[in-house]
């Protein structure tokens, strides 16, 4: 067989990896699978077919998750470079006589990095069955130790978690996120918690804070939210205006391709849905394009970038050996750079077209205010302490936390249905009784709607999209499970090991929603067994719309529309592979074919053409 290596330029990422993930298709390569290769013969022979087939030129660009497949290269280098530091902070953090957590043995310098696999919730759950359900491990130069029982999270989430909120220095945030400036990846300090209220208030909450409550900020801060608190009622039924019209935007989109009897994907419908309500939200600009005539200029570019940055994992080289950056192994440095230069153009532009030409404000009535006009509210009343890319790097953060997450989890949630067509019978059933066929499904009917309720419980206790949670990181030494961990230890909590254990649930692997009917577990927090959006401090600020939109995304699709399989596949056909990537979604794009199901007057009150 013909080496690759001989034939083609090769990009300098692949070079000595046996292990390798698409995350993207190569250009003009149709329905290549995202899929991972078990050795590099079978690799590169596959490549090599598909390329031969097309006749492309001898030079190809490819984009790879390197979550996992850290270079074989790159490992000598880091191990030359590395060896002492390690050695000198290994015995720093671990020499002492504290009781710490036990764990695999690791390398020397990368420690248990290489352990971690292509999907490192996967492996850090084989490895809690041998370990325990408390692990330290060293990812780099990093003491990590993670958990995975619905108590040690608790320990974790609650009893411990004014120590455990902050969160570590991400290299990758300090090239992507304005030096870590988003919510997200802010330390626990006064800016986080600013920012925190301001989304509470501003985007995703149903009620006003009372001013007495924000006890912990600066004079000044608490000035901005109260400023924020007056534009709040009106913006918030315009939310719930705006949820509603992209939502029938979507399903008039859907059903009109299911009309010319084409199959629907899913992922792009979704994933534009969420898309353009939180771009609406943000800054009132339907951004992702849809097969509709208003597709914003630039659609397919900002569609690219988020898609990039939400893509870009915290596993690479430089996150887990800091002080080698400067070499940029594998060129992820300059491809962040880069990335990171086009986003900041794009929300300079956004913040441009919130300002006079002199840079002053463009006052708005309160009605015509978005979020990022709250924002810029809150600088003019607090010049200093809120600065342009704080703002930018919220905005950001929002589009992405939210847009990955809500679509991921509407797609996990059909695959299941699609999975088991009892259940999604009994769903629509469960609609008909509720909403009856004779209008569409209001936010006011999901109360209701019990079944669909815990079908989304149970895709969240098997398919959590973000199953590590983010890291956290302790500021202080604190014990957890009895044992010591050191200050600047980082910690995860499995929540998919959580989800799939036996002393936890029965029949784990079962997608079972029954379970969920008249059972006090729910999403918000409070029960540790179930934590698809964190619980504490650092819970997800986002929760409610997330959920809103998940639930009723999914009430409105699957009241109007039928959904069957393409022609020749069977319920047990439809794949539940993972790709891990910032969030976990599934290898597969959703393709079904789609029908009306309510009488035609129903969606033309609604304005449908279909
Ligand atoms: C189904 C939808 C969603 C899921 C499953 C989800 C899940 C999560 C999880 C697991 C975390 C990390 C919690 C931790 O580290 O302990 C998080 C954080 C976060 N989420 Fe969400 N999320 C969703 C939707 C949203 C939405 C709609 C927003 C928009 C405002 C949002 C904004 C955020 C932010 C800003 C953080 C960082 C919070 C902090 O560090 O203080 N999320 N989310």
């Amino acid at each position: 067989m013909q080496s690759l290596n001989s034939k083609y330029k090769w990009p300098t990422l692949v070079l000595g990896k046996y292990l390798v993930q698409f995350r993207e298709l190569p250009t003009g390569v149709e329905g290549f699978p995202g899929d991972q290769f078990a050795s590099r013969v079978a690799f590169e022979q596959l490549l090599i077919d598909r390329v031969d087939s097309l006749g492309t030129a001898d030079t190809m660009e490819l984009t790879f998750d390197i979550s996992s497949n850290i270079l074989n290269i790159q490992y000598i280098v880091i191990s030359v470079c590395t060896a002492l530091a390690g050695f000198l902070i290994v015995k720093h953090l671990f020499g002492s006589k504290a009781r710490l957590p036990p764990g695999p043995l690791g390398l020397p310098v990368i420690g248990h990095l290489h352990m971690l696999g292509s999907a490192p919730h996967q492996s850090l759950m084989a490895m809690s069955e041998k370990y325990g359900k408390i692990m330290r491990l060293r990812m780099g130069v990093f003491p990590t130790v993670v958990v995975s029982s619905p108590d040690l999270a608790r320990e974790v989430l609650k009893v411990q978690d004014q120590h455990l909120a902050s969160r570590p220095h991400f290299e990758s945030g300090k090239i992507l996120a304005y030096d870590n400036q988003s919510t997200s990846l802010t330390p626990n300090n006064d800016k986080w918690r600013f920012m925190r209220k301001v989304i509470t208030t501003e985007l995703v909450s149903a009620k006003r804070i009372e001013q007495s409550k924000v006890t912990s900020l600066t004079q000044d801060f608490q000035f901005s939210l109260l400023l924020a608190d007056v534009f709040f009622p009106s913006f918030y039924s315009h939310l719930q205006s705006i949820r509603r019209e992209e939502l029938l935007n979507t399903i008039e989109d859907i059903l009109s391709d299911g009309h010319k009897g084409e199959l629907v994907d899913f992922d792009a419908k979704l994933t534009a849905l969420v898309l353009n309500q939180t771009t609406r939200f943000n800054f009132r600009r339907r951004y992702y394009g849809t097969k509709r005539k208003d597709i914003a200029e630039g659609a397919e570019a900002f569609q690219a970038l988020v898609k990039e940055i939400g893509g870009t994992s915290f596993f690479f080289p430089g996150e887990f050996f800091p002080f080698l950056m400067f070499l940029d192994l594998g060129g992820v440095e300059a491809r962040m750079r880069k990335l990171a230069h086009t986003a900041d153009q794009f929300y300079s532009s956004i913040l441009a077209s919130h300002r006079n030409k002199d840079g002053s404000y463009i006052y708005k009535e309160t009605l015509d205010q978005d979020f990022v006009d709250v924002l810029l509210a809150c600088q003019r009343e607090n010049n200093s302490d809120i600065s342009d890319e704080m703002i930018k790097a919220a905005i950001q953060d929002v589009i992405i936390a939210s847009s990955s997450t809500s679509s991921a989890t509407m797609l996990w949630t059909l695959a299941e249905l699609m999975r088991h067509p009892d259940m999604l019978r009994r769903v629509q059933k469960e609609l008909d009784t509720v909403v009856g066929k004779n209008r569409l499904a209001e936010e006011s009917d999901l109360v209701n709607l019990e079944y669909l309720r815990a079908v989304i419980k149970e895709t969240f206790r098997l398919h959590p999209v973000l199953p590590l949670l983010l890291p956290h990181q302790s500021d202080v030494d604190v014990q957890i499970g009895g044992y010591d961990i050191p200050a600047k230890t980082r910690v995860m909590v499995n929540t998919y090991a959580i989800g799939r254990d036996p002393q936890v649930w029965e029949d784990p692997l079962e997608f079972n929603p029954d379970r969920f009917l008249n059972s006090p577990i729910d999403v918000k927090g409070q029960n540790f067994e179930l934590l698809p959006f964190g619980a504490g401090r650092r819970m997800c600020v986002g929760y409610n719309l997330g959920l809103m939109t998940v639930e009723n995304g999914l009430a409105q699709l699957l009241h109007t529309c039928d959904l069957n399989l393409p022609e020749g596949m069977s319920p047990k056909d439809v794949s539940m592979v993972e790709v891990s990537g910032a969030s976990v979604t599934r290898s597969e794009v959703l393709q079904l074919r789609v029908t009306p199901r309510l009488p035609a007057h129903v969606y033309t009150q609604a304005g449908m053409s279909i």
